[in-house]
């Protein structure tokens, strides 16, 4: 999807919070938005959720998407099953499809016991995994996630990163903010800046000799064996980096997220695999 010369100000305000944004946001990819307190990240991404629309410019393009906010939304009066289960009905799931993507999310996220707990009784975590569960339990091409991982715990983060690398694995677009530097780290694929009304890219660092993979974050090391003459399959998630072994092995190295989604693209490339181990590297 585009935007092209996209601005964005309050009612009569003179100020514009965005002003002539041109961005490109490709199918599978990871993309980080920064910026200090203020700086118009919440904006930019309700505007790419599509739940704001601009007051200058035009966005082109949108896939399906599903959107995380910054702050949860006023509770209906449902309990966290039936407004899962409403919200994959709104995502065009069968009501059984539905109800069963519902249960299987709240699973995931270790809130199955709140299954028929009324929204409004839900704790902050809990609602949160809720609000999570809703974006991905439709799989969108698209993904927008503002701070979605703040309040919720150990389990339920590694839950989101590893869903956040499905879908781009799968093909989609996955946008982020969260104010932590390492959050994903070493996964993005490009990361924007959000300044002076302005957006623009950014570099992550890549200390020299790593390849494609940043220094920072847990990776994944994978030893593989393909079958004899057959290549790596292509476009593999987490765009691993490749070393052969003396003994006609594979080592893949990637960002953890995406070891499940790596994993899978070997397995069905008919790879063998030798070993797994993630790698803690010190920030
Ligand atoms: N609905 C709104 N009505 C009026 N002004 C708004 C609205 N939403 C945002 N703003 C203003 O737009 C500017 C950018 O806000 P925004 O929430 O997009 O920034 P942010 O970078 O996400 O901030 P934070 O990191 O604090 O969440 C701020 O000055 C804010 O007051």
């Amino acid at each position: 999807m585009k935007l092209a010369g996209v601005g964005r100000r309050y009612g009569l305000r003179k100020h514009w919070v965005l002003r002539g944004v041109d961005l490109s946001l490709p199918e599978r990819s990871l993309v980080r938005v920064q910026g200090v307190n203020g700086s118009g990240k919440s904006t930019l991404l309700r505007l790419i959720a599509g739940i704001d629309a601009p007051s200058a410019g035009r966005i082109s393009g949108r896939p399906p998407s599903a959107y995380v906010p910054e702050r949860f939304p006023a509770a209906m009066p449902l309990t966290a099953l039936g407004y899962l289960t409403h919200m994959g009905r709104v995502h065009g799931l069968r009501r059984d499809a539905a109800a069963g993507e519902a249960r299987e999310w709240l699973e995931r996220f270790g809130a199955d016991a709140y299954a028929r707990t009324p929204l409004a009784e839900l704790s902050k975590g809990s609602s949160q995994k809720v609000v999570v569960a809703q974006a991905l339990l439709a799989r969108p091409r698209l993904l927008v996630l503002d701070e979605a991982w703040t309040g919720l715990d150990q389990n339920a983060r590694t839950v989101l990163d590893r869903s956040v690398a499905e879908r781009v694995a799968e093909g989609g677009t996955v946008v982020f903010v969260d104010h932590d530097p390492a959050r994903l780290a070493g996964s993005p694929d490009v990361t924007y800046r959000v300044e002076g009304a302005a957006v623009r890219e950014v570099a992550e660092h890549v200390p020299p000799g790593h390849g494609g993979v940043p220094a920072t974050g847990p990776r994944v090391r994978i030893e593989a064996e393909g079958p004899p003459g057959v290549a790596l399959p292509p476009e593999l998630p987490g765009s691993p980096r490749t070393e052969q072994t003396s003994d006609g092995a594979t080592v893949l190295t990637a960002p953890a997220p995406y070891s499940d989604a790596l994993l899978r693209g070997l397995l069905a490339g008919h790879w063998h695999i030798r070993s797994v181990a993630v790698e803690e590297i010190p920030r």
